[in-house]
């Protein structure tokens, strides 16, 4: 008679371990009665009263890390993964049986119970650490987190609090705004006003450029806006703002000229009582337009009488010598009369 062959498993099916493990005699009780008993006479395989084990013991490590006075993830891991590993470990059988390796399956859950151990751990810290006081020592950062970083006792001079000085009394301020079409020279009288020398060649001034000039009794605020098509848009909404408008022109931009002449006009629109400074720049150049011939081809004679409106023939960087007076000083004076 043939002696029975033991069945062949296919390649990936799962073998039970014959090894009993750590605890796997025990029975496992939760609540109010244990697991052998309601499964049965047999009770829980021991593969699976195993992995019981592991998720029991690694959970239990996971909150034993909240035991530390310092919890922390790391913390949390370790304990877990300790107490998980005790379950793993295969205990010699009794009597003649081997010991036999762990299961990959058991080692995977093991694995997956620390994963998402962490992974609550992590939402549940996103979730309920946000806005509220956190209940670790203050010490630990969390996540990169800057600690509050108290000064050395070396670091502390007591003499710092007393060099502090007096705040100095504040000076009242004044709003210039400066507007014209590009390369009319506006940056070229912010520099020259502040005693720097104008560039060479023009420079498109993307946006804003300002300058504070004090004075005996108030501090001037001088803000260009870039003359660029694009940033004329934006000039209207600072007309209101300010004490006294000074728009640029250049004296030999003939082309232009009907351009400016709008951009003036919509601006005075925007504000009836605003003062107004139009300076009539490069007049050192040949073809640079005169004073009668600007007036009127910016219409400013049909500006209403109640305004203040100013027309100024100025220089500001000369191209060459013969200019003693480039007009500069002339037109900041006038400011500081406007605005006193
Ligand atoms: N000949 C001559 N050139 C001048 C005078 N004032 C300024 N410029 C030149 O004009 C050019 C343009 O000057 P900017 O001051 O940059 O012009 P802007 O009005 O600020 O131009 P945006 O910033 O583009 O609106 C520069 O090359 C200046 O050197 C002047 O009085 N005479
Ligand atoms: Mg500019």
């Amino acid at each position: 008679m043939p002696t029975p062959r033991p069945p062949v498993l296919p390649r990936h099916s799962l073998q039970l371990p014959t090894a009993p493990c750590r605890g796997a005699g025990r029975s496992l009780r939760f609540g109010w009665r244990p697991l052998s008993r309601r499964q049965g006479a047999g009770g829980l395989s021991r593969q699976r009263r195993c992995i019981v084990g592991l998720v029991v013991r690694s959970a239990l490590g996971w909150v034993a890390g909240w035991a530390r006075p310092r919890h922390s993830l790391r913390g949390h891991l370790r304990w877990a993964g300790w107490l998980g590993l005790c379950s793993l470990h295969p205990r010699p059988a009794p009597g003649p049986m081997a010991p036999r390796p762990l299961s990959p399956l058991v080692l995977a859950l093991g694995g997956a119970a620390a994963v998402l151990g962490s992974v609550l751990f992590i939402l549940w810290k996103a979730y309920f650490g946000r806005g509220s006081e956190r209940r670790w020592d203050r010490g630990e950062a969390w996540w990169g987190a800057e600690p509050a970083r108290l000064p050395e006792w070396d670091e502390w001079d007591p003499e710092d609090e007393e060099d502090e000085e007096p705040a100095l009394e504040e000076l009242e301020q004044r709003e210039v705004l400066v507007l014209g079409l590009d390369g009319s020279g506006k940056s070229t009288f912010l520099r020259v006003l502040s005693g720097k020398p104008p560039l060479e060649g023009h420079i498109p001034t993307w946006g804003f450029n300002s300058v504070r000039l004090p004075t005996k009794d108030f501090e001037v605020d001088l803000l260009e806006i870039g003359g660029s098509q694009n940033l004329r848009f934006y000039w209207k909404e600072f007309v209101n703002e300010v004490d006294v408008l000074v728009f640029m022109v250049d004296s030999a931009d003939r082309l232009r000229l009907p351009w400016a002449r709008q951009e003036l006009h919509k601006l005075l629109d925007k504000d009836p009582d605003l003062p107004v400074v139009v300076v009539a720049n490069k007049q050192d150049l040949s073809e640079a337009m005169s004073m009668v011939e600007l007036q009127q081809e910016l219409g400013l004679q049909a500006i209403d009488s109640q305004r203040e409106v100013f027309l100024v023939a100025a220089s500001i960087a000369p191209a060459g010598p013969g200019f003693e007076d480039p007009g500069s000083v002339q037109i900041w004076k006038l400011l500081l009369e406007l605005l006193s």
